[in-house]
């Protein structure tokens, strides 16, 4: 056990996703643990990122299937949504679970310290006037949003102040196609705003499958999102309580305006430069796969390093490292099968190569469908399902899984099991189907679509 007077072994800066996991995990190995946090525990994912938006994406769920989605038979007078107490019921659960976090933290035995972490010297991290010394340092500070892409966007809100509104905005311009613009314009559509997104390429979610990319600008005009692909910016003004937004093409004019144009790694006032630790093209700190800096007994993980920058990937390599320091393993993160989820409206889940990148490295089969599902059609709705499966030919192995549906980010953590497992097509064949079920359809996809590659 840890001795009262000893240097920490670890000292970890920021208390979200990576660093509460690779704290603990360090403390369960009897490691004498700091962590340090300037503002709540939890971080990004619990306070201002998937949890809050989760919330804020069901009771716009709930919107749309009172106004498109009723199931024959009902009849509802008079449904009224109100910013105010659904953000007033957000905050209390937002409490609730930084009270978790704050209480998993002292049982597991880390000292929780409040404040600023600077980095002094590869032993030394100083917190207001305390400087603990230690034997190792993790960096998990996160990222914070981009505010300055083009001239005068630091006057729009970004999801942090979004997640935070007590008023529903009529009319939203959203400034980005990346995950944040898009979950949060569906979301904003679904509790009733009208939203035109704004972006610079030809299609949404660049890097994602291209059907499902297709299919999601479809899926957005029929809710009545309004697209404008191909966006040449100009600048951002305001007017009393309207902004402004110039774009090559002319003004379009809202009550609110959310950039979600990135996200970069939180290194500003960290003391980088007292380690002689200097940041990549992106702003993040580079690591090897074990998450070292290259200076000793300095690591990162998480949004801060700019690998995947989601959660379950921040906790994944703050539990790995941990491991490897404190209980002699020599675990890495194979950041090549992460399954991930956009809560879209139809949401995507994906896993593995798109059918572009599979078509680049070897013959591939592609399986696909699209149907409307049980529920939407009786409930006389008009979107689709889609789904493909992307198969090695040489070796039926699945190298590929993408969906756009209801509950795709549900089916893709499973399929996620299988792509992780090396599952092949004949695997997914010799499967006996649930039915009546859309997850169904991934064990009937008899017919071959196309080859590529
Ligand atoms: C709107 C939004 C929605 C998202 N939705 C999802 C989702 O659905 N699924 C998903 O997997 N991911 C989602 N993400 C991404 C996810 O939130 C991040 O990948 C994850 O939180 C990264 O964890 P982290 O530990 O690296 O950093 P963070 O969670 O950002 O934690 C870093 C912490 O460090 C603190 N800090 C920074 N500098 C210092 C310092 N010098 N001293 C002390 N403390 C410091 C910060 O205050 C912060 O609490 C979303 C992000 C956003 C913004
Ligand atoms: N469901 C989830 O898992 C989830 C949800 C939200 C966020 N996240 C994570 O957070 C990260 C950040 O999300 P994000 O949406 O902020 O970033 P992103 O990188 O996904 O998207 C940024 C968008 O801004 C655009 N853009 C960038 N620079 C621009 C400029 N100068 N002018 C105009 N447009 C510009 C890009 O083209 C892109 O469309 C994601 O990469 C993801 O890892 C995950």
């Amino acid at each position: 056990m840890s001795t009262p007077n000893a240097p920490y072994d670890l000292v970890v800066i920021g208390g979200g996703s990576g660093g509460v996991a690779s704290a603990r995990r360090a403390a369960s190995y009897g490691a004498k643990v700091a962590l340090i946090e300037s503002s709540r525990l939890g971080g990004t994912c619990v306070i201002r990122g998937c949890v809050p938006k989760k919330l804020m994406m069901y009771a716009a769920q709930f919107g749309q299937t009172l106004r498109e989605g009723l199931q024959p038979g009902w009849q509802v007078a008079q449904a009224e949504f109100s910013m105010a107490q659904w953000q007033e019921a957000k905050g209390k659960e937002i409490d609730r679970l930084e009270g978790i976090y704050a209480r998993m933290l002292e049982n597991s035995g880390v000292e929780t310290i409040r404040g600023h972490g600077v980095i002094k010297s590869t032993t030394e991290v100083q917190v207001g006037d305390r400087v603990l010394n230690t034997q190792r340092i993790l960096i998990a500070s996160g990222a914070a949003p981009n505010r300055s892409a083009f001239s005068g966007l630091e006057l729009a809100a970004t999801s942090n102040e979004l997640l935070d509104l007590s008023t529903l905005p009529k009319r939203v311009g959203v400034i980005g196609a990346g995950y944040i613009a898009l979950e949060f314009a569906c979301i904003l559509r679904g509790l009733g705003s009208e939203v035109s997104v704004f972006y610079r390429g030809d299609l949404p979610l660049r890097g994602f499958d291209e059907s499902i990319r297709d299919r999601l600008v479809t899926a957005m005009k029929l809710q009545g999102i309004q697209l404008f692909p191909d966006t040449d910016f100009k600048s951002l003004g305001q007017q009393g309580a309207l902004f402004e937004l110039q774009t090559a093409a002319g003004v379009h004019t809202f009550d609110f305006v959310l950039n979600a144009t990135g996200r970069s790694p939180n290194t500003q006032g960290l003391g980088l430069e007292n380690i002689g630790l200097r940041t990549g093209p992106a702003g993040e700190i580079e690591v090897n796969k074990y998450s070292h800096t290259g200076i000793k007994g300095v690591y990162a993980v998480g949004d801060v390093t700019n690998r995947v920058n989601l959660t379950p990937v921040a906790i994944a390599e703050g539990r790995a490292l941990a491991e490897n320091e404190f209980n002699g393993k020599n675990l890495s993160v194979d950041h090549s099968s992460v399954p991930t989820a956009t809560f879209t409206s139809p949401p995507i889940g994906s896993v593995g190569l798109t059918e572009e990148q599979a078509a680049k490295r070897a013959p591939t089969r592609v399986y696909e469908t699209e149907f409307t599902p049980m529920k939407t059609k009786f409930s006389g709705g008009e979107q689709k399902t889609y789904m493909k499966l992307l198969i090695d030919d040489a070796t039926d192995r699945v190298v590929g899984i993408h969906m756009l549906g209801e509950d795709s980010p549900e089916m893709i953590q499973l399929l996620g099991v299988l792509y992780t497992m090396g599952a092949t097509k004949a695997d997914f064949d010799r499967t006996i189907a649930v039915h009546p079920s859309s997850a169904e359809e991934w064990v009937l996809l008899r017919e071959l679509t196309r080859k590529v590659g």
